[in-house]
């Protein structure tokens, strides 16, 4: 795993990332030379404008897509490098993914569930193994479920179960894209407090994309994107910071001449004007 000059170790990271899709007139530069790193250890939020690549560097980061330039790292891994079968096994075996859709297979039990990518490689568990899902097991809080299939289960505890899953083969990180997407506000809060203290209780990384920011707060820090570019990061976020900082995008967004043109001054761009105006125009909910 790579160690950065002051000491931290990095989980994930990209160098120079630009991802352009399609060609010609069409092409969308979704990543515009993005470099950042994901500490090992820390929960990092991606956060940004709707279309502003959080998805692709998450996609990119996590070697489920491929840079168009620039590089991606898994520890010391350059992902470039990898044919498709050991992507594929470094996918397996050293990431571990939560997506919005909880992505359970139907038939098979809770306990199943959680450990079915380690079955599927072949894995037999050793009690190092056998400990560690133990735990996470109560850290999800689904010891009385463990024979219920997923049916049985409230969408807040199916995300539980894809959430533990992920942990399961103690994987260099986790990515999770809009985990509580599908989720009401008290089984989100539920998740995503799970995925903080799978951070700090069992010294696990996890990289979230997200577009709210009550979620982002419950990471360590957040990165910002903005039109493909990395344009900030804050420690120790809170919901009003990071809502204060997308309503500057969003502000940034606005097309100034539209606003002159109805008579609209300066104050109107101001972000605390808008805040004290009650106006949520253009933040993501
Ligand atoms: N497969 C694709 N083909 C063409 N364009 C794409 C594709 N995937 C994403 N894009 C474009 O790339 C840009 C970045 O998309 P991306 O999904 O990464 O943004 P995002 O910040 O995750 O957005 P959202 O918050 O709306 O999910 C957008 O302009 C999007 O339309």
């Amino acid at each position: 795993m790579t160690t950065t000059a002051t000491g931290t170790r990095t989980a994930a990271r990209v160098v120079d990332a630009v991802k352009v899709y399609g060609s010609g007139d069409t092409a969308v530069r979704a990543l515009d030379g993005v470099s950042v790193g994901f500490p090992a250890g820390r929960f990092t939020a991606i956060m940004g404008p709707s279309g502003s690549g959080k998805s692709t560097l998450m996609h990119c980061a996590a070697g489920l897509d491929t840079l168009t330039s620039g590089s991606a790292f898994i520890g010391d891994t350059e992902l470039s490098t990898l044919d498709d079968r050991r992507l594929t096994l470094l996918r397996r075996d050293r990431i571990g993914f939560v997506f919005q859709a909880f992505n359970l297979v139907p038939t098979l039990t809770v306990a199943e569930n959680i450990t079915l990518p380690m079955d599927l490689a072949g894995r037999r568990a050793d009690q190092r193994d056998e400990e560690w899902i133990d735990a996470l097991v109560d850290v999800v809080g689904l010891r009385d479920r463990l024979h219920h299939r997923p049916a049985e289960l409230s969408g807040g505890q199916q995300q539980r179960v894809a959430v533990a899953r992920a942990f399961a083969g103690q994987p260099d990180v986790v990515f999770a894209d809009e985990p509580t997407g599908n989720l009401d506000s008290r089984s989100g809060e539920e998740v995503l407090g799970l995925l903080g203290r799978a951070v700090r209780l069992m010294d696990r990384t996890v990289v979230m994309v997200t577009h709210d920011p009550v979620a982002a707060a419950h990471a360590d820090e957040v990165v910002f994107l903005a039109d493909g570019r990395l344009v900030d990061r804050m420690e120790a976020p809170t919901p009003e910071r990071v809502l204060d900082r997308m309503k500057a995008f969003d502000v940034k967004a606005l097309d100034t001449t539209d606003l002159e043109d109805e008579g609209l001054d300066d104050k109107a761009l101001d972000p605390q004007a808008l805040e004290a105006s009650g106006s949520q125009e253009g933040v993501p909910s």
